[in-house]
Order: structure tokens, then sequence, then C-alpha cells
């Protein structure tokens, strides 16, 4: 992991550009607000907009966190019981800072059917998802996953800004550098050989968007999932793939199975934690490393472990044909 302190001078050169824009950016999620964001964020301190394209570039750890942001704890508020009581907090501040450096690695983007079709998202334990494989559980270890493993147009990178986390709950990492495997296991998990399902993030029950026709597209990847590689790119420095809790292989396919279980036993043994605190920015690169969470306990009185996430693309055109417009960020 790589780390980036904010110094004293470069903290006072990011509130007062905060400070001139929060104000005015009034929906941070929108369009306009998304176009002036990157742009302002090339008022960023250099050594930020140069550690951040190091890192778009992948000449830095796939897990690179900026810390020293000073979060304040009274203007935000109490954290929501669900991400859909966000309007409640006044987080603009935070949520700018984070398209903001987002922006110098990528494009945000989003998945309307994940929470409710919202750019930036709310990681928070939820009442009642305790022991679900979701983002919003606790009581429950969250698997490893390359976040939404099963799209074709997932993030190339995701950003977290961690507004709280009193009882330091860990995230947990796993870097694709750790596995050492043979040649015969490489070979297989190169194949279009595994099956992802969707995760249960983008099921309609998780959200409450109105109108199943949005997620028309994840119910037929969850009907007939394709065939995918679990390794691509380069042979010798691979880039991975990877949800094992939504994975399976064709019946009969022992060596798949066989491969698929070799490959999740080497990133159980290498993982590590991340406990991020007040502040902390941690950008984590989607195709050279898997994360998760390790369970914690909730206490829903406000003073929960409380996470802005966004996804990040390096190529907007791509999703293009699954967006309904240039000026629309969310996959459908
Ligand atoms: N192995 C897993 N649990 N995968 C699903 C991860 C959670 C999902 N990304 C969410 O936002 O809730
Ligand atoms: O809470 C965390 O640290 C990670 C959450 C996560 O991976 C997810 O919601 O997909
Ligand atoms: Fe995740």
């Amino acid at each position: 992991m790589d780390i980036l302190s904010i110094d004293a001078a470069e903290l006072r050169v990011i509130e007062k550009l905060l400070d001139e824009c929060v104000d005015e950016l009034e929906d941070v999620e929108s369009d306009s607000a998304l176009r002036r964001i990157t742009v302002l964020a090339h008022e960023l301190p250099t050594r930020i907009r140069a550690a951040l394209n190091d890192y778009r570039l992948e000449r830095t750890a796939a897990l690179f966190v900026i810390s020293g942001y000073i979060v304040d704890q009274d203007r935000v508020g109490p954290t929501p019981k669900h991400w859909r009581h966000r309007a409640e907090a006044d987080t603009r501040r935070e949520e700018v800072l984070l398209a903001m450096v987002s922006s110098l690695v990528g494009d945000p983007f989003g998945w309307s059917t994940q929470q409710d079709g919202r750019l930036i998202h709310d990681v928070i334990p939820i009442q009642g998802h305790e022991h679900e494989q979701l983002g919003s559980s606790s009581e429950t270890l969250l698997t490893w996953h390359t976040e939404d493993a099963f799209h074709p147009l997932r993030g190339d990178f995701l950003s977290f800004l961690c507004l709280r986390n009193p009882y330091a709950a860990a995230t947990t990492i796993g870097y694709v550098d750790a596995l050492r495997l043979p040649d015969a296991t490489r070979a297989v998990l190169f194949e279009d050989r595994f099956h992802i399902l969707p995760d249960n993030s983008h099921l309609p029950k998780h959200n409450s968007t109105d109108g199943a026709e949005v997620f028309s597209t994840v119910e037929e990847m969850h009907r007939s999932p394709d065939r995918v590689a679990v390794l691509f790119g380069d042979p010798d420095q691979p880039y991975m793939r990877a949800d094992p809790y939504f994975m399976s292989v064709d019946e009969g396919d022992a060596e798949a199975r066989d491969a698929l279980g070799e490959f999740t036993e080497q990133i159980d043994k290498a993982m590590f934690d991340l406990c991020l605190a007040d502040g902390d920015i941690a950008f984590l690169d989607n195709f050279r490393l898997v994360h998760g969470r390790k369970p914690f306990q909730a206490r829903y009185d406000g003073t929960d472990r409380w996470i802005k996430r966004i996804n990040i693309t390096h190529d907007l055109r791509k999703s293009r044909a699954s967006r309904p417009g240039l000026a629309n960020r969310l996959i459908r």
C-alpha cells in the first residue's frame, strides 16, 4: 500500500478550494457538477495530482491511501440508518472532495440497479442486513470480491472516503501479485470457464426504484451468466476478476473448479486488513486487488461506520450503449 499524508499547506489549499465551490454545486451527481468538479480538481495540490496520475497509470501499489483530510463530525451529523436517508446529512463537502480526487483517476459512474441509481454510495450498516452479503452487512464477513465482478463494464477503480469508523472495522485487501500458481492452473484461470452471478446489491429488493425495467439486463445475467476468465491481460502480470461467493463452473469441469479453489486459497492466505480512519481516502484498483470487510458489531445509534464510495472507469465510452445519454453516468 502507498500512503500520501496531506500536509498543513496542502490541507489549506484543499479547504479553500472546497470553500469556493461547495455551495454552488448543489447536486453533486448532476452532469454539470461532475464536469465542473473535474476541472476544479486541477487546482488540487500538485503532489496529490502527481500521485493520482501515477496511480492511474499503475506505477504505484494497487491500494493507495490519502490521509489527513479532517471531517467536521458535527456538520456531518449522525450516520443515517439507511442510504435512502442520506439527504438528512450534510456531506456535500466530502462528496465533492471524493468526486474531485476520483476524477483525477478516471470518470465516476454508477449503476441504475444499485442504491437507487446513486453515483456516490453510502456504505453503512443497515438494521436487518447484518448477515447479508452486502456492504450494509455487519456481523458477517463480507467475502472478498472484485467490485461488480459479474459485469463486463465494472469499474477500473473504486474510491472510498471514510467519514467515521469508531470501532476500526477492517476492510480486507488481497493483491493479485500474491499469487504463486503452477503454470497449468494459471492457464485454466485464463480461460472462459467461470460463471459470476450478479451480487445481491443489484437485486430489485435492495432498491426502491420503481419499474423493473432497469433490472432486465442484470436479471438476464442472472438467468444465463457468460463464461468468463478469472485472470486476464499480461500472462506474467495478470489482472483478476473474481467473487467466489457468487461463482461456479460448468458441471463436471473439475479442472476449473480446482483452479478456482487454488486461486481462492492463495488469495485468502494473502489478505490483509485496512482500517480506514476518519478522513482517509482510499483508492482500490479493481483489476489488481480484491476486497471485503471483516465482521463488526453495528450500533444503529448514529455513530456507526460510514464510508462514501465511487466507482471509477478509465473509459466512459465503453458503457455508452448501456447509458441512456451522454450526460447520464448510470449503467443499466
Ligand atoms: N462477495 C460479495 N459479498 N459480493 C458483493 C459485495 C457487496 C456489494 N458490492 C455491495 O455494494 O453491497
Ligand atoms: O465496508 C467496506 O470496507 C467494504 C464494502 C464493500 O466492499 C462493498 O460494499 O462492496
Ligand atoms: Fe466491495
